[in-house]
């Protein structure tokens, strides 16, 4: 069987993948891992190469003038374009890693140019079959979870043929993960170079040196895969996608946006399998079984067809495609305004209440709650990624997961204990069934909670800790200390009382106490959880709005108008806008 390496796709050469994305929790980086990329030394590393690499031209130079002879085969052989590069691999403690060769600074005419780009490839060449393969051995980081005993060792995967699996087979794909499982990750010169591969005299994929075409241990042919991606498409069961653009990157996966032969646009993920071990494998199967569940729900990005790719080792999803996720719907707003405005928290807050109503309605606990979670389709929210969400069992509250996962500054306290606790207990001898954790509705809550916090001030509730790991801790505090929520929200605008309360509730240190995303739905009209000051101070009779109606009637009608503006809204969209804006002010 034919060990398959993960394929370079046209699709995800996007030098703009590089960037770093806020989303990604770095709580995802294995401790370990991060010790070993803190010892490595590039600089050094780079000093040394470019040293030999001044040699090795200062000699080349000498040659051409006559004054030393010439050596090796290379220099006889014809001309090799320099394109791609090797597959540099770093073994453990790094001592391989070596950059790719650095063209010579300043003045150099192109002939000489071409000339020593020729000479370094001609060593490459030759060296190819003298050198060991290097290759780059990290922890293995199984998405969502860092989880200490399954981060460790060698890790291979093979999979068969290049045929597409049917849905539902996943779990069956042919994989061989010894006990210790580790990561092979090999990297293009191209990307390690950080530029992007010369386009013009760029040969097919499988002359190309250093791709991971090239570190395929068995020299077969490659089969044809059933997902081909050429000039930017996806064929996935046959139908092909073009592929328009990038929207967005997590943890497990690339987002894109693409369109089918009828025109119409589409989401598409793209989650690689090679990185991952078997219980991401799960992760990313309970990811599609909840999202076919999920189908009639209108609360949630509906799934459209998927497949895994055998060929480029991966998952490909095709899902409704979302506008703008919530997370930049905050950005741009406080960018635009610092200010605290009561009608778009009131509008975003209800809209992220309904999705986490309707998933606990099906008894799925999302898990992994925050604003870049939740895309806008249509003028709704729905809720897109289920990789670590949850069915409940029966009518429980709770579930016990061996691998609770989420955003750092978005997880629930409970669960950052439990995740301490797992690894003060871990040891390579204690069982897995050790290690559970329980979970439930309530952590959605709280980081709903969390979500809402950002909105009225500026910042997840214990933003200002600095440094993740005591981020965690604060988190994680059981010593008793209530969440408080300031009186004073984004911009010194006062918060209305009940928005307030509503804060603290979601942010109750107990999980217990809690109020649920459907009980706040059908309590008061804005979503806030309803108390006997705000009943009180407001003469609506509970409205957060109430005592400055006329204006919030009038910024909500300008929202709606500003809203139609800017993109065609369907009538029911509309209808329930103004709906909400009523609601909003008690004129409903
Ligand atoms: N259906 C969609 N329509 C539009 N954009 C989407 C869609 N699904 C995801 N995105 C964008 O892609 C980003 C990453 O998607 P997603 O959260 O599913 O990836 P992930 O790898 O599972 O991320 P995470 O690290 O949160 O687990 C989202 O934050 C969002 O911006």
């Amino acid at each position: 069987m034919t060990k398959a390496a993960p394929m370079e796709e046209d699709w995800a050469r996007d030098s703009s993948d590089d960037d770093g994305d806020p989303s990604m929790p770095a709580f995802r980086l294995h401790a370990v891992t991060e010790a070993l990329l803190a010892d490595l030394d590039p600089t050094a590393t780079a000093t040394q190469e470019d040293g030999r690499s001044v040699d090795r031209r200062r000699r080349e130079f000498g040659r051409r003038r006559g004054k030393l002879p010439q050596e090796g085969p290379a220099a006889a052989t014809g001309s090799t374009p320099l394109v791609g590069g090797d597959s540099v691999a770093l073994g453990p403690g790094f001592a391989a890693m070596a950059r790719p060769p650095r063209r010579p600074r300043g003045r150099v005419s192109l002939d000489v140019q071409d000339y020593l780009d020729q000479r370094e490839q001609d060593e490459e060449n030759r060296g190819e079959n003298e050198r060991p393969r290097l290759e780059l051995e990290v922890e293995a980081i199984p998405r969502a979870h860092n989880d200490g005993e399954h981060n460790n060792g060698m890790r291979s995967l093979e999979c068969g043929g290049g045929q597409q699996r049917p849905a539902g087979e996943l779990g069956s794909l042919n994989t061989s993960i010894p006990e210790r499982p580790m990561r092979r990750v090999v990297i293009s010169r191209s990307r390690r170079a950080g530029g992007s591969p010369k386009t013009s005299s760029t040969p097919p994929q499988s002359q190309r040196p250093g791709t991971v075409a090239a570190v395929v241990t068995t020299p077969e042919k490659q089969p044809v895969p059933a997902t081909t991606t050429r000039h930017r498409r996806i064929i996935i069961r046959g139908v092909s996608y073009r592929i328009l653009r990038k929207l967005g990157r997590g943890g497990s996966g690339r987002v894109y946006e693409v369109m089918a032969p009828d025109t119409r646009t589409w989401a598409f993920k793209a989650i690689p399998l090679a990185a991952l071990d078997d219980v991401a494998k799960r992760q990313i199967q309970n990811e599609v079984a909840l999202l076919q569940s999920l189908r009639s729900t209108d609360r949630v990005a509906a799934l459209h067809d998927w497949c895994v790719d055998e060929a480029k080792n991966a998952v490909h999803i095709i899902m409704e495609l979302g506008q703008i996720d919530l997370e930049h719907v905050i950005r741009d707003h406080l960018e635009r305004e610092p200010r605290l405005d009561p009608v778009f928290v009131g509008h975003y807050w209800r809209e992220t209440l309904r999705c986490v109503a309707a998933l606990h309605a099906h008894g799925i606990v999302h898990a992994d709650i925050k604003p870049a979670n939740f895309v806008s389709m249509g003028g709704v929210l729905k809720i897109v990624d289920f990789g670590v969400a949850h069915g409940l069992p029966d009518d429980t509250a709770h579930l016990y997961l061996e691998n609770p996962a989420g955003t750092p500054s978005y997880m629930a306290p409970e669960t950052l204990r439990a995740l301490r606790e797992q690894r003060q207990q871990a040891s390579p001898t204690r069982q897995r069934c050790d290690r559970v954790v329980r979970f439930g509705t309530p952590a959605d809550v709280w980081s709903l909670g969390c979500v809402l916090h950002l909105m009225v001030y500026g910042a997840s509730p214990f933003a200002h800790v600095r440094g993740l790991a005591a981020r965690v801790l604060a988190i994680a505090d059981d010593g008793g200390v209530p969440v408080e929520a300031g009186g004073q929200g984004l911009g010194g605008v006062p918060v209305p009382e009940a928005l307030r309360r509503t804060v603290e509730a979601c942010l109750d240190r107990d999980p217990g106490r809690r109020p649920t995303a459907a009980g706040l739905l059908a309590g008061r009209a804005d979503g806030m959880v309803a108390t006997e000051a705000a009943a009180r101070s407001d003469d609506d009779g509970g409205s957060v709005m109430g005592r400055d109606r006329v204006n919030v009637v009038g910024r909500a009608i300008g929202d709606v108008l500003e809203g139609m503006a800017t993109r065609p809204v369907p009538r029911t969209v509309l209808d329930t806008w103004v709906r909400e804006a009523l609601d909003e002010v008690g004129l409903s």
